[in-house]
């Protein structure tokens, strides 16, 4: 892929605090019109990613975002990508028609009507003020303000924190259907991996500061098989070498393979496609060991 195509090139990546090495040398490319869930840990080093990505913080290493460099093109930059940092940023006596009326003020590429949309089927009327709201309203207004923008490059973190479950289905599929097309690009992270799963395109496990996985979700789904394996071929399975295995009722094992052929697999039990969430268990293994 050339670079040109990549919303984000990241090489040796790196990023230092005081007592912490949160981005750790670390490489990583995103192409455009993907939608790429990053995930991890607590304390793998997501939020610093993204903040070195908008040009919040100093950092080590090579990095263009749509072709810039965020260190030194902060501003140009920001005329194409959205984010959506702490909502504590609206201010509490803010009514809600205020704030939409400022981002239409501030923003050229804000979209009012969309923004009314997102809103229309919510409690959140227009003369109500930001301290009157519940802090999942506080939230829905911001990604209400947020997805209105027609940006490149859309980047959350953890955006649906605080949020009911009907309303975390709802903008997730908002979010595909009426904001993604092939020409945006949406970086994401959550610990809620089974919610976002089936809107993914690409998928960034991060661990320790450091990228471990980067793939597609049909590459992934090529490379990794779930078998659910009969006592009595425990022990042939095992032998594979599972990246992980554990116990069902009735003595079957699910063991999870990686990179191993169909044909050797074939005849140990029933596959499938493992979930997101399991594969991400098993890749982290040891993390809290
Ligand atoms: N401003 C800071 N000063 C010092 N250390 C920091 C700072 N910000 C983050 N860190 C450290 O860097 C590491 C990565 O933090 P980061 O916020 O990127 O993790 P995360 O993957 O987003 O985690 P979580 O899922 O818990 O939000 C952590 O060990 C954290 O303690």
């Amino acid at each position: 892929m050339n670079a040109a195509a990549n919303v984000v090139t990241a090489r040796g990546l790196r990023k230092a605090y005081k007592n912490k090495l949160a981005l750790d040398n670390t490489a990583f490319d995103i192409p455009t019109g993907r939608i790429v869930g990053l995930i991890g840990p607590n304390g793998a080093g997501k939020t610093t990613a993204l903040k070195a990505i908008l040009g919040l913080i100093p950092f080590e290493g090579d990095l263009k975002v749509l072709g810039r460099d965020p260190r030194t093109q902060r501003n140009d930059l920001m005329r194409d990508v959205c984010f959506i940092a702490d909502v504590a940023v609206l201010p509490r006596w803010i009514r809600v028609g205020e704030a939409i009326e400022f981002v239409a003020g501030v923003h050229p590429r804000f979209d009012r009507a969309k923004c009314e949309r997102f809103l229309a089927n919510t409690q959140l009327k227009p003369n109500l003020r930001v301290r009157e709201l519940s802090k999942g309203m506080i939230v829905q207004l911001h990604l209400a303000l947020v997805m209105a923008i027609d940006a490149r490059l859309l980047v959350l973190d953890e955006p649906t924190l605080g949020l009911d479950i009907l309303y975390r289905k709802q903008f997730y599929q908002r979010l595909l259907e009426d904001y993604f097309d092939e020409e945006k690009t949406i970086i994401v992270t959550t610990h809620q991996v089974e919610e976002i799963e089936h809107i993914l395109t690409d998928v960034m496990f991060i661990r320790d500061g450091k990228v471990v996985l980067n793939s597609d979700m049909e590459t992934l789904g090529e490379r990794f098989v779930e078998v659910l394996v009969n006592a009595d071929r425990a022990e042939e399975a095992r032998a594979l070498q599972p990246l992980d295995e554990r116990a069902l009722p009735f003595g079957k094992t699910v063991m999870l393979f990686d990179g191993v052929p169909p044909e050797r697999i074939a005849g140990l039990g029933e596959t499938r496609t493992p979930g997101l969430a399991d594969l991400f268990v098993a890749t982290m293994k040891g993390t809290y060991a």
